[in-house]
């Protein structure tokens, strides 16, 4: 039996969240192609749906897409009309993500970009502006995603930006690691940037120890 942060995410995911067959289903075509389990939590995806519905958000900008999971608690909060562009380096991830969002029937509005996302993004202006922005890919190019967030992005756009807290190992100015001189980086960026309000959300979790950005373009 599950214990601690576990248990009671279990316990939040059986009260508020349900079962959900697609969803479910996504998680295990990941694990038989081999994708890691590094999507974000049933709790957090369900928060990512809700932060989209409050948004309004008609148009979904995704960065790093691995199996679609997040993406289809995004694309689901979309109304009909609404459209997400997803942002993957790995063509067998994104192979793996059209399985899956087909499966939950949410294929018709999202498009699966596959690259490097800061390519992508290079031609994306056509798909702007962006209500929303979630960024959960490679976390040492935090900082060049969340300009290009703003860029992309209007007035009142809503960014989310995960792990940013690695288990407090943001606080390691000497870290080797590039992911947390990534997300120093980003922190760097949010303080310094005038167009941005942001707070970060430490979460414990099925996920262990980490945190998200939460930032409104001014
Ligand atoms: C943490 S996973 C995304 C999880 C997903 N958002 C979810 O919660 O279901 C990060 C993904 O970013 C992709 N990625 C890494 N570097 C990238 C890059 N430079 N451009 C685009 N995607 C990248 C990885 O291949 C991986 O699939
Ligand atoms: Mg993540």
């Amino acid at each position: 039996m599950a214990t601690g942060w576990q248990a009671v995410d279990d316990y939040i995911a059986e009260k508020l969240l349900g079962a959900d067959d697609a969803l479910a289903a996504a998680l295990a075509n990941n694990a038989a192609n081999g994708l890691p389990p590094i999507d974000v939590s049933a709790a957090q995806g369900k928060m990512l749906f809700l932060l989209a519905q409050m948004a309004g958000a008609k148009r979904i900008l995704e960065v790093g897409t691995l199996g679609g999971y997040s993406t289809i608690w995004l694309a689901r909060a979309l109304p009909a009309s609404g459209t997400l562009v997803t942002l993957e380096l790995e063509p067998h991830h994104a192979a793996v993500a059209r399985e899956n969002l087909e499966r939950a029937g949410v294929a018709d509005k999202v498009d699966i970009r596959v690259g490097p996302a800061a390519d992508s993004l290079a031609g994306i202006a056509a798909d702007a502006p962006f209500d929303l922005v979630f960024i959960d890919a490679d976390k040492q190019s935090n900082a060049h995603y969340v300009a290009e967030a703003i860029r992309l992005g209007r007035s009142g756009t809503t960014i989310i930006v995960d792990n940013v807290v690695r288990e407090g190992g943001v606080l390691d100015a000497d870290s080797g690691d590039e992911r947390i001189e990534g997300t120093r980086a980003l922190f760097a960026r949010l303080s310094a940037d005038p167009r941005l309000d942001a707070t970060a959300i430490q979460t414990v979790g099925a996920k262990g120890w980490d945190g998200f950005v939460l930032a409104r373009v001014r």
